[in-house]
């Protein structure tokens, strides 16, 4: 029997014509008939005129290309809010920058980061256990301790990086081809995982693939699991699990023996005098969490699955953000001047001097010319193409300042990308000037919070590298101190190929926009070392 007979005599059964009928009908509902909850007097950004489905076909091409998407934003949305149809994230509204004050105001009860995270990540699903989503009490710790300890852990920090720098960029004092993000990602995984679980596990190569490949694994995931129709979404999200979970119990078996030890330990050391911490006890996240969870006297949380599962998301969230920002700024180093490099270098010497010679918080402080060389390329690659993603849960919705009103359930966003590149905000926006901040904190007319308000770290509403508001980033504190110290040791201790003007173009996934992920760069150790 041919292809076609067997197809044809399947039909004709209605046990198979009935479901086939209803998905296809679903399928149709879903694309071209269900009614949109958001605002219909509002424009679709990405439409043309003449389109037969202007959402779908706005979708369609908002995904492929959003660059272009942001360019119409730009010229047409300016000050009106938009439909931002795109693949991934549904029911979406681009509000005009006159807007983005009223966002980050916002109260969690009424436009809330979580849910939309929880969404477009699809974590019931991608993280090792939903419950570590749902009450994130390691973020607690990312905005306290960790913040607090960074000046601590700057030997800790420096140590590793000198490791990693030579394990990844070698010793060789003639030049070689290195591949920029593979080895930063890597330099990275040491570092920051030094802070998180301490050394020997934070060079456990194994342990540290994992949890790339999970980082890697999750936002592919949710963007798959968030495009499906509601009746298979629920069997292909658990069938989807099974592998990411997989890979976070692989993650768990390197570090169970390290949870285990540190948890008996813990136990041991409180039983014979409840006041002191022993001497020798680490100081790294493994460490707090555990003393966080037994402080919570909640069990749960010093589970190992619990504790490993905590560390692994910390992973998630730091390890692909952190690479993306160092990868972008040595490239645009290696194609820009020479004379930064060495103006980078006098300044990072005489610091350096004043202090001794040592690599500290307050030394990185003063390093105002590395600080302004991270923020501008931060400005000019940020992924966050538009900020502040946030899903309305008010149960009235909310009326923007713009005079829309938005429904509860439909998401929002503020453009981020257009104002990083707007030339009223910043002169010659298209230049990559590293120093434009320094030489802001330098200028005296300025009252003084206004210029300290140009540190890398800052958040405003000109800047949202690292979002705005309630939900910034915790970690940025963290995060821009690891990432300077990283950079200078790199400007003092190797030559980078300078070859102005070629800088690799960035790639754009959706709406995020990552630097090349196989560029190259020519480096070699220096003889006169720091
Ligand atoms: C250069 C590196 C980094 C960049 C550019 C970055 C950027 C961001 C951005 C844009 C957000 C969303 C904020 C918003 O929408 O308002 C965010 C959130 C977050 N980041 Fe970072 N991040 C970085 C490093 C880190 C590190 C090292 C950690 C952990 C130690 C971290 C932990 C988090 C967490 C937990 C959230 C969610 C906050 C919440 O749930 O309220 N990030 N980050």
């Amino acid at each position: 029997m041919t292809l076609l007979a067997k197809l044809s005599e399947c039909l004709d059964r209605p046990a198979v014509v009935a479901p086939v009928v209803l998905v296809i009908g679903y399928i149709i509902y879903q694309l071209f008939l269900k009614p949109s909850v958001l605002p219909k007097q509002l424009d679709i950004i990405g439409a043309k005129k003449g389109d037969w489905f202007p959402t779908l076909q706005a979708k369609w091409r908002n995904t492929k290309d959003f660059k272009a998407a942001l360019r119409i934003a730009d010229a047409e949305f300016r000050d009106r809010p938009g439909i931002l149809p795109l693949l991934g994230v549904p029911n979406l509204v681009l509000l005009p920058r006159g807007d983005i004050q009223f966002v980050q105001e916002q109260p969690e009860n009424v436009l809330n980061m979580h849910v939309q995270t929880m969404e477009s990540l699809q974590t019931d699903y991608t993280s090792p256990d939903p419950e570590l989503i749902h009450n994130p009490v390691h973020n607690k710790l990312i905005t306290t301790t960790l913040t607090n300890q960074t000046g601590n852990l700057v030997p800790d920090m420096v140590e590793e990086t000198a490791y990693g720098f030579e394990k990844l960029w070698g010793t060789d004092t003639e030049y070689k081809d290195v591949c920029v993000y593979d080895t930063l990602r890597r330099v990275i995984g040491l570092v920051t995982n030094r802070v998180f679980v301490g050394n020997p596990l934070c060079r456990n190569e194994e342990m540290l693939e994992l949890s790339m490949q999970y980082a890697q694994a999750v936002p592919a995931a949710g963007f798959f699991l968030v495009s499906l129709p509601k009746p298979i979404h629920w069997l292909v999200a658990r069938a989807t699990s099974i592998p990411l979970r997989r890979l976070a119990k692989r993650y768990e078996k390197y570090i169970r023996p390290e949870i285990e030890a540190r948890l008996s330990a813990y136990d041991a050391s409180r039983r014979e005098d409840l006041e002191k911490k022993p001497a020798g006890e680490r100081n790294d996240f493994l460490q707090w969490s555990i003393a966080q969870a037994k402080e919570s006297g909640d069990p749960y949380h010093w589970k190992v699955e619990s504790l490993a599962g905590r560390i692994l998301l910390l992973n998630f969230a730091s390890i692909h953000t952190s690479s993306f920002s160092i990868t972008h700024v040595v490239l645009d180093l290696a194609a820009s001047k020479q004379e930064y490099v060495d103006e980078l270098r006098a300044e990072i010497k005489s610091v350096l001097a004043e202090h001794g010679g040592q690599w500290n918080k307050r030394a990185l402080a003063k390093m105002e010319k590395l600080d302004s060389l991270m923020r501008e390329s931060s400005r000019m690659n940020s992924f966050v193409t538009v900020g502040l993603m946030r899903r309305v849960v008010a149960k009235g919705g909310i009326t923007t300042p713009s005079g829309v009103t938005i429904p509860c359930g439909a998401s929002v966003c503020v453009p981020a990308w257009q104002v990083l590149h707007d030339e009223t905000v910043y002169p010659d926006a298209e230049t990559f000037k590293p120093f434009r901040f320094a030489e802001q904190r330098k200028d005296d007319s300025v009252e003084y919070v206004k210029r300290a308000n140009k540190a890398w770290a800052t958040a405003s509403n000109e800047f949202l590298a690292f979002g705005h508001g309630r939900n910034a980033c915790p970690g940025r504190f963290f995060a821009t101190n690891e990432l300077k110290l990283m950079l200078g040791y790199l400007v003092m201790n190797y030559d980078i190929e300078i070859k102005e003007g070629t800088r690799p173009r960035n790639n754009w996934y959706s709406l995020n926009r990552v630097p090349s992920f196989d560029a190259t760069v020519r480096i070699k150790r220096r003889v006169a070392k720091a």
